[in-house]
């Protein structure tokens, strides 16, 4: 090909308004060195009133922010969207297309419904793509026969479902979310009678097998007729339980099996397999990581893709499109060689407009990871992301390496399927990785409740660069939590794990530095301290109210020139993250309930990260990996669609909350009750104008803890002897500190 002629599979494009955001960002900028010197300079009269120690809280707390407030705008500063050309790809490269393997994870049939599980494999088996050069592997780390049954029911079912997709060409391809848009859309009643003729009767077979699936997942067990009819169920045999059994491994479609292959069209289907890991008590079994790596081994036997993209098992693939779309990268002539791994924002199908829980992550996947884009890519997390196999395999970039897409051996040659699958399971054992790089040098990382961004973190450092590909159409969706309790269990362990790799070989803050680029260390950095936050938080959460009560000042009146800092920063950053929010598609009540879970988070999560990793430092204590429920009660959906806050149990994190909700209302009545029977209006506050301000804006932001804890009746609001115990505790602070 001529160079002049040469196009690009794609383009990348600067965000627009960066400019006007790099002004704004350096006027804030200023602003708190100017609230730093105020800190500072007011130190000796501080002194002389013998408020020396609340004062230095209030400048280390101030410190910290501005620290982090910098550390944040690396994700702002460069952001880049990309543009893949699918159809110059076909042109090119339609005809050499590689081996793409897809993993699907799951771990435990009763949270994980094995339904929505196979709604995920069918939806990543009809991909617009060429069958034959298609695996998909489920990784059952609850070794059940249930999602063991499902599987093989949805292998008979994709022999229709497949081609139906491809037929009608219809979106989204998981069968629950497609039958749940028919219903939505009155334009299914088309003219087209094929169509419609054969919608009705393949919605007939996926009813079916549903209650069928259901039944078994009701019932906890396999009926012996079906257990008789595939010889896989024998492999139950010897099972003991979930973390004691044998390797189990199916290999359920392949096109060298001539009995059970193709789809009702006479097309062959993809590959299909089922594997659950060898577990025994006495080796750790390094969760989703460990799951990961078993598959990488496995598959490089069955299919060994040269492309990987892995998915959690409630994401289904939501636009067919999507490994073309990724293809567009790593096959780029020009830099598709440097591109390690393509992610895909985590997108949720069940977020309410309002986004009560803030699960959307929104600023996060419309606007950060496109900073961290800017500079040299974004993170891994753990789905909705295609690697190539050489990278997460531990190769070192090579600039002149050039990959060989054409290359494909045929694994088969001397092997038949059983001897194969034998070959596999012994690639699955836990004794497999004694004594390898398996975890540490190779394959995803084990150790750190966060698998996939140290692993994508260590990569990076390699020389790879990575791509996010955030597509009108939504690559996957996702199930988010519909319950408080949920969401800050996850964010612990989300930001626990980012925490440790601060402190971790791989830490951003020195092991890359001059690995990935300073702006890339500065946003992991900026991730990775989500648990710091926590004491500045908590400290400006009570000490300025307490003072309130005191009527002691701790920030400049309103009056004096020290003041417009403070109030520069406050409004700019209030307005700018609003605007941010509205920009990325949120609401204005959305951007509301958001601050107030980014103020739950800091208070609950981020301190339970925070001292969990310090004991761990000290070797206190061991992160676990809380897998999150994909169901929900009834009547607690039906709240989640009302936007109402679910509580509904005891948490040490609850009382956390409702403690400093408790004590910051009491401080704000003090100061009304001052304002009345005073009726001096809030002059005597001029004084201390921020301080009732930021006690205000804690007890508005709190109405619905209050409203769950005292004016609630049904099942999902704060237990009684909660209420109790938080007023108790709130009261016993004020009072304490009233005396001291
Ligand atoms: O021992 C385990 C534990 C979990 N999983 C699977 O890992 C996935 C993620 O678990 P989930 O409980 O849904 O965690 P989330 O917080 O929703 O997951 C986010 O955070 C994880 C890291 O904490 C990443 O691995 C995920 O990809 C990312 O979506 C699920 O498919 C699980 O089935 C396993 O396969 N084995
Ligand atoms: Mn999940």
């Amino acid at each position: 090909m001529d160079k002049s002629e040469y196009s690009p599979l794609f383009e990348t494009k600067k965000g627009r308004g960066r400019l006007l955001y790099r002004l704004f960002a350096t006027s804030i900028f200023v602003a708190i060195c100017f609230i730093w010197l105020y800190r500072f300079n007011h130190i000796i009269t501080q002194e002389e009133d013998g408020r020396k120690w609340v004062w230095l809280g209030l400048l280390a707390s101030e410190l910290w922010f501005g620290f982090y407030w910098i550390l944040t705008q690396a994700l702002r500063w460069n952001t880049v969207f990309r543009q893949p050309f699918k159809d110059r790809l076909s042109q090119r490269y339609e005809h050499m297309l590689p081996a793409v393997d897809i993993f699907v994870c799951t771990a435990n049939p009763e949270i994980e419904p094995p339904i929505m599980v196979i709604n995920t494999v069918l939806s990543v088996m009809a991909y617009d793509y060429p069958t034959e050069k298609l695996s998909v592997y489920l990784s059952d780390d609850g070794g059940s026969e249930i999602t063991f049954y499902a599987l093989l029911e949805a292998s008979e079912f994709a022999k229709h479902w497949v081609p139906f997709c491809k037929k009608f060409k219809v979106e989204p391809r998981s069968p629950a979310a497609y039958f749940n848009t028919i219903i939505d859309s009155s334009s299914h009643f088309q003219s087209d009678t094929d169509f419609d003729n054969e919608l009705v009767a393949i919605k007939k077979l996926y009813t079916e097998m549903e209650s069928r699936i259901e039944n078994a997942t009701k019932l906890k067990r396999v009926s012996k007729e079906v257990r008789l009819k595939h010889r896989g169920f024998s492999q139950w045999d010897s099972y003991s339980s979930r973390r004691d059994h044998d390797t189990i491994l199916q290999i359920l479609l392949h096109k060298k099996d001539p009995n059970n292959s193709k789809d009702v069209d006479g097309f062959i289907l993809p590959t299909l397999v089922y594997l659950a890991r060898e577990k025994r008590p006495q080796y750790h079994h390094n969760f989703k990581a460990g799951a990961m790596n078993s598959l990488l081994r496995v598959s490089s036997i069955i299919s060994n893709g040269k492309v990987i993209l892995n998915v959690d098992c409630d994401m289904y693939s939501n636009n067919s499109e999507s490994i073309r779309d990724a293809l567009c990268f790593f096959m780029d002539e020009a830099k598709g060689h440097e591109i390690a791994f393509v992610q895909s924002p985590q997108n949720f199908e069940n977020v309410t407009k309002n986004d009560l829980y803030g699960s959307a992550l929104l600023v996060i996947s419309e606007l950060e990871f496109h900073g961290a884009d800017g500079f040299g890519g974004p993170l891994y997390v753990g789905t909705g992301c295609f690697h190539k196999r050489e990278s997460l395999c531990e190769m070192k970039f090579n600039d002149d390496y050039r990959h060989n897409w054409k290359s494909e051996d045929d694994l088969f040659k001397e092997a038949n399927l059983q001897e194969i699958e034998e070959k596999s399971k012994g690639l699955a054992s836990c004794s497999y990785e004694e004594n390898t790089q398996w975890g540490k040098e190779m394959g995803l990382k084990y150790g750190c409740p966060v698998e996939d961004v140290i692993t994508g973190l260590s990569i990076q450092s390699k020389g790879w660069k990575s791509v996010y590909y955030n597509p009108p159409r939504k690559a996957f969706l996702g199930v988010a939590s519909t319950s408080l309790l949920e969401v800050l269990i996850q964010h612990k362990r989300w930001s626990e794990g980012d925490f440790q790799i601060l402190f971790s070989k791989y830490s951003p803050a020195w092991y890359a530095f001059g690995k990935i680029s300073f702006g890339l260390q500065m946003g992991y950095c900026s991730y990775c301290l989500w648990p710091a936050n926590c004491l500045p938080i908590l400290y400006y959460s009570i000490f300025p109210s307490l003072y309130l009560l005191k009527g002691i000042p701790l920030f400049p009146k309103v009056s004096s020139p020290w003041f417009i800092p403070f109030a520069y920063v406050i409004i700019g950053e209030t307005i700018c993250s609003l605007l941010e929010f509205l920009f990325c598609g949120g609401t204005f009540k959305g951007w509301w309930n958001n601050l107030r879970i980014w103020l739950y988070k800091r208070t609950t999560s981020y301190l339970y990260a925070f001292s969990d990793t310090i004991l761990k430092l000290f070797g206190f204590s061991n992160s676990v990996f809380i897998i999150t429920s994909k169901v929900s009660e009834e009547e607690v959906s039906k709240r989640h669609e009302k936007e109402i806050m679910e509580f509904g149990t005891s948490s040490p994190m609850f009382t956390i909350l409702a403690t400093l909700a408790l004590l910051n209302l009491w401080c704000f009545l003090n100061v009304l009750k001052d304002v009345i029977l005073r009726g001096g209006g809030f002059g005597a506050y001029e004084k201390m104008g921020l301080q009732v301000i930021l006690c205000g804006f804690l007890v508005l932001i709190n109405v619905p803890l209050y409203q769950g804890l005292f004016l609630r009746k049904d099942s999902g609001k704060l237990p009684n002897s909660l209420a109790m115990k938080s007023t108790i505790l709130a009261l016993g602070l004020v009072l304490s500190f009233s005396y001291v």
